[in-house]
């Protein structure tokens, strides 16, 4: 579904992710872990085709359909929740109502709400970054530091969410500081001086 070959990228010559090779078949739940500016986002905006490397290749299933939430979730600050679900899912004609209400329940968020989304908590904020990400059906998903700002029973959501999603066949990529024991990762990898190491599992 994904292969990277060699993939480098610097910033103002100063090198962030060096030689990177990483292959995904489908179906794998990852997790991936590094020290603050190792290049978690960096490598997701890579494969998401939000920025280019330096030199290496980034080969992509056809048609694949991913899923990201990277840094800080965006959104029309003015609109509501729904308005922001129902826009980003039109873009590609795939707004299943019932599936996201389901979502919102699940995160405790009111799909209803007349509240915009600049007043939303960080923690609200968050839960709608991961439910766009997640809300249609993509094959392939993307999550960067996906609990930051969540609390304990919105964690425990979120890692029931993603152990269905994999069950489902979705294949997942999670890059964060906290590990969380509960998802069935299949692999974990560190990001480390610019390189991409397989970490022993347990
Ligand atoms: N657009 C940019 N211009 C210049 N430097 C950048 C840019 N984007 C990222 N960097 C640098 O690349 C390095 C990796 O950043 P990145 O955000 O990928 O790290 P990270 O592992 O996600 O960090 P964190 O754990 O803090 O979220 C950092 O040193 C950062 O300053």
């Amino acid at each position: 579904m994904l292969d990277i070959q060699d993939l480098s990228i610097s910033f103002h010559k100063q090198p962030v992710l060096q030689h990177i090779s990483f292959h995904l078949d489908g179906h794998e739940c990852i997790y991936i872990h590094g020290i603050n500016g190792s290049g978690k986002s960096t490598l997701f905006k890579l494969i998401c085709d939000i920025i280019k490397p330096t030199s290496g290749t980034i080969t992509k299933k056809n048609d694949l359909q991913i899923g990201a939430l990277i840094e800080n979730p965006g959104f029309l600050e003015n609109e509501t929740l729904a308005y922001n679900l129902q826009f980003l899912a039109s873009l590609k004609n795939q707004y299943d109502s019932s599936y996201i209400e389901s979502l919102c329940q699940q995160f405790q968020l009111d799909l209803h709400s007349s509240m915009k989304l600049k007043n939303f908590s960080v923690g609200m904020r968050q839960k709608a970054g991961i439910i766009q990400a997640i809300m249609e059906n993509q094959e392939l998903i993307l999550l960067d530091e996906p609990t930051r700002g969540l609390d304990q029973t919105s964690i425990h959501t979120f890692c029931q969410l993603i152990n269905q999603l994999h069950d489902k066949g979705h294949t997942i990529v999670i890059a964060a500081h906290d590990y969380l024991p509960d998802i069935h990762y299949t692999h974990i990898y560190r990001l480390e001086e610019g390189q991409l190491f397989l970490d022993e599992m347990d």
